[in-house]
């Protein structure tokens, strides 16, 4: 499309250029993209356009600056208001693609995933849009939701290669930065909240309601709704217009915990669930309802539960200990996962190695220490992602929430830790490897490093 083409309804132009693609982030720039320089909360786009134009941008829009440089750059004031115009106007097809949101504190990821497996089995092709990436596609996200830019060109392209639904985490940072902005979003599923975010947010009722954007939204025709979340009632009054569905784990005849999971009653099925943690249960519940909305029977859905992966990184097991990776890093998941252990393996000890992720909300850190210390018997803190901070003052936030008789062991460096966790591991303890999951890499102020929990306590494992 010619630039001239794409700006009619924003600004006029000379300027006779062919673009390919449109891009926020530089670092991912493809040649010929236009790159679209926004004023950010911590940066300018500006500073990176020598990045853009080393990676084959073509041109440049500026937000509210004027800019030097070697390819044809326009100024427009206040760019981030046309970013739908021009998102959807070059990514036309986008808005063609039946989407499937998941929001929640905890739980998007999982329930993502489940859905997108029931969608593949059952024949529909589908995307899957969230914190494990964006499949059947080259583009890298950042983000647990992308840019809107980069959200539209995935979801072009998907129609474009018969891809007509998407499953999609959204955030709330997404929801604030309207990073979702005009899409086709047919439904809404709701896991949970509790707290986190709220560096961001500031407050719970804040950080509420912004998850709220989500279900009133005029293109959302069903939600579903976790009946046993404390903020239940307050989503289903704000949704009385839509079809509202609710889950409950009351909504199984029976659960019985095995080792391997839970074997349930669900009206005249019997079947087995093999995922640790009764929150996996309400996360079944989401996909089964989120499935059946879209017109398939519980009869073809049921059956397909037992061949169910469980998401990378999520109470997964490391063979042949009684270890498991998990990606916990709020205060609610750290106690969920430990509580799930402790059912599940009702006569061992606990001991968790864990840390809490840098720039991010510092009000959780000490209710995570003092949660991990209430329920697991033995405690590793290390680091997670320090990012720009010190990791020995997160680690110092953490302390904060444990009582200062409870003995601890303190080892920064992460793959020590996980190491020594292993390798001391007592014939009678379960460990939980909490809070990077799946991630592949530990972000510091100075580096970034390659780092996989999971290599590391295989390896471990390996080595005694
Ligand atoms: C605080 C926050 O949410 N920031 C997001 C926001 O950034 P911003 O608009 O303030 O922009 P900025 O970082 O100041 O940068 C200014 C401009 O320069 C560009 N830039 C910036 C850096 C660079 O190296 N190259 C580059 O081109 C940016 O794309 C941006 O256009 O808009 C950007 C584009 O959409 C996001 O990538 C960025 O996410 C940052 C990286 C981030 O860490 N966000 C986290 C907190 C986040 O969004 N997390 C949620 C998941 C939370 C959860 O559910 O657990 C998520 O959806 O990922
Ligand atoms: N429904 C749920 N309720 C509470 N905790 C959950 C639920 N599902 C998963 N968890 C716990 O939370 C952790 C993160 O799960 P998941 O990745 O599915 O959530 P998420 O919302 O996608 O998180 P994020 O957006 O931060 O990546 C899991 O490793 C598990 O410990
Ligand atoms: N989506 C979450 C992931 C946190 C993962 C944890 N490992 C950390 O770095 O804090 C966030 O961006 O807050």
């Amino acid at each position: 499309m010619n630039i001239s083409q794409l700006l009619a309804n924003i600004v006029q132009t000379k300027i006779d250029i062919e673009i390919k693609g449109l891009c926020l982030n530089a670092q991912s720039t493809q040649p010929g993209d236009l790159f679209i320089a926004l004023q950010g909360k911590l940066t300018h786009g500006a500073d990176y356009i020598n990045q853009a134009i080393d990676k084959g941008c073509v041109a440049i829009l500026v937000d509210s600056k004027e800019i030097e440089c070697v390819i044809p750059s326009i100024r427009i004031d206040n760019l981030s208001q046309y970013l739908q115009t021009l998102a959807n106007t070059f990514y036309k097809n986008a808005i063609k693609v039946n989407i499937i949101s998941i929001t929640g504190t905890n739980g998007k990821t999982s329930v993502a995933y489940f859905i997108s497996q029931l969608l593949t089995k059952l024949g529909i092709k589908n995307g899957l849009i969230g914190t494990l990436g964006i499949t059947h596609s080259q583009q890298l996200s950042l983000n647990t939701t992308p840019d809107i830019l980069t959200l539209y060109q995935v979801l072009d392209n998907y129609y474009q290669n018969n891809i007509h639904h998407a499953i999609l985490e959204v955030s709330s940072h997404a929801l604030t930065q309207d990073r979702i902005a005009g899409l086709n979003i047919k439904q809404a599923i709701f896991t949970n909240l509790t707290q986190d975010h709220l560096d961001y947010h500031h407050t719970l009722d804040k950080y509420q309601a912004t998850k709220e954007k989500l279900f009133v939204l005029d293109t959302v025709e069903s939600v579903i709704l976790n009946q046993d979340d404390s903020h239940y009632k307050h989503f289903l009054n704000i949704t009385k217009d839509k079809k509202r569905i609710s889950y409950s784990l009351g909504d199984f005849d029976s659960i019985k915990t095995i080792e391997q999971g839970f074997l349930v009653q669900l009206d005249h099925y019997v079947f087995e669930i093999p995922f640790l943690g009764e929150f996996n249960l309400l996360n079944i519940l989401a996909a089964l309802n989120s499935v059946e909305a879209l017109g398939f029977k519980r009869d073809d859905i049921i059956p397909l539960f037992y061949q169910l992966l469980p998401p990378p990184g999520r109470m997964q097991r490391i063979e042949p200990h009684l270890a498991w990776i998990d990606y916990a890093h709020t205060p609610d998941a750290i106690g969920n996962a430990i509580t799930t252990l402790k059912k599940h393996y009702p006569n061992f000890k606990i001991r968790i190695v864990f840390g809490c992720g840098g720039n991010r909300d510092k009000d959780k850190r000490a209710e995570m220490g003092k949660i991990a210390s209430n329920l697991a018997d033995t405690i590793i803190l290390t680091n997670d992602n320090p990012r720009s901070e010190n990791p020995k003052t997160i680690i110092e936030n953490i302390l904060s929430g444990i009582d200062d008789s409870y003995k601890l062991d303190i080892i920064e460096n992460r793959q020590l830790a996980i190491e020594t966790a292993i390798t001391t591991l007592k014939e009678n303890e379960c460990l939980l490897i909490a809070g990077k999951g799946h991630e592949t890499i530990q972000q510091f102020s100075d580096k970034t490093i390659y780092l996989n929990d999971l290599e590391i306590a295989q390896n471990s494992t390996k080595a005694i």
